[in-house]
């Protein structure tokens, strides 16, 4: 087969190919119904069903291709948008936008230091050394604190900001480095914060929150197929972030019901062969399902039901 002619009218569509956020991506892929058989070792895959193709390309590198509008579509952290466009600052034809915020790879890039040590806060580590895989975010970081403390705001012969910290690049197990003697502080990323303490190191500063997003490029090839993927992958997202909740309750008490449970829009409520009785379907956010039965409960509601939603387009 020759791929590189079959990409040739095809929408590109970069997937991370390794690390946090890979399965999750396949997953939502799958809920999509974009199929696709990526064969070993290749980094393109062609879908069977819709004029795309996949580009497994790591999460770093994302921002780049679809920046520069070689790829029209990517899920990537939005760590990682804000890091390459420190770096590669938008134009207006190139940089890229943000569709969807995906609601996964949940974390935030967070300074450092050892939890039994002398720096406790982000000013002492001005002048010293910082190991990171974010040295733009690092670096913007670092000159902000350091126009404004007393020694800082200092400038090269160019005007440009003369940075008294070093920030030095490291690709993984960032957490070694104070250990190693290499780094006097980092600037890792923290989610269950499980590597921080093993590495003996707590948090002083967040540089960034982020999210897995998805993005287009400035001027996608198609773009009303890249409407179709944003609409599909949206209703799966909904799909995990919602549960349908019903329930029998008694007319006079819906209205506090209601609040309970206002819906997306508003609950669908309607009338059940018992009089004075009514039957409620509104979806719930799933991560408050418990707390909502309980207070339906309180206000009198019965036959409390949740279901899952296999998939959903919602406005
Ligand atoms: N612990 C985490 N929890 C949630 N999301 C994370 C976590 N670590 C990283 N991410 C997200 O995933 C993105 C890619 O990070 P990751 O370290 O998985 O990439 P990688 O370097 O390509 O993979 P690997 O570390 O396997 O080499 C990060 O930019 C961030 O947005
Ligand atoms: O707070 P936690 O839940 O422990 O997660 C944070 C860790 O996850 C990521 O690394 P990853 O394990 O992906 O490997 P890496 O160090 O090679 O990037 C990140 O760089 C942290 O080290």
């Amino acid at each position: 087969m020759d791929l590189v002619n079959s990409l040739n009218d095809r929408l590109l569509f970069a997937v991370p190919k390794k690390g946090r956020l890979h399965q999750a991506c396949l997953d939502l892929l799958h809920g999509s119904d974009i199929q696709f058989h990526r064969h070993s070792r290749l980094d393109i895959a062609l879908v069977k069903n819709l004029p795309i193709a996949l580009v497994f390309l790591p999460a770093a590198d994302i921002p780049t291709f679809v920046g520069e509008g070689r790829v029209d579509l990517g899920i990537t952290g939005r760590d990682q948008v804000a890091e390459h466009e420190v770096e590669t600052p938008p134009t207006e034809t190139t940089g890229v936008e943000e569709i969807l915020d995906l609601d996964f790879g949940k974390c935030s890039l967070q300074v450092q230091v050892p939890q039994k040590g002398t720096i406790q806060t982000p000013e002492d580590l001005i002048g010293k050394n910082i190991v990171t895989s974010f040295t733009k975010l690092a670096e913007q970081y670092f000159a902000r604190l350091e126009s404004k403390s007393e020694n800082g705001g200092l400038t090269n012969g160019d005007g440009k900001p003369k940075l008294l910290t070093k920030i030095k690049y490291v690709g993984g197990s960032v957490e070694a480095a104070c250990a190693l003697g290499v780094a006097d502080g980092i600037v890792d990323l923290v989610e269950s914060g499980e590597t921080m303490r093993a590495a003996g190191l707590k948090a002083i500063s967040t540089v960034v929150e982020t999210t897995a997003i998805l993005i287009k490029s400035r001027n996608p090839s198609n773009p009303k197929l890249v409407e179709l993927i944003a609409s599909r992958i949206r209703g799966v997202i909904t799909a995990q972030k919602y549960v349908l909740c019903t329930y029998n309750i008694e007319r006079p008490k819906l209205e506090a019901a209601s609040k309970i449970t206002p819906g997306k829009r508003a609950p669908t409520v309607t009338s059940l062969e018992e009089e004075n009785w009514v039957a409620v379907n509104a979806m719930v956010e799933r991560k408050n399902i418990a707390v909502v039965m309980d207070q339906l409960t309180d206000v009198g509601a019965c036959d409390i039901l949740v279901m899952k939603i296999e998939n959903s387009r919602t406005g």
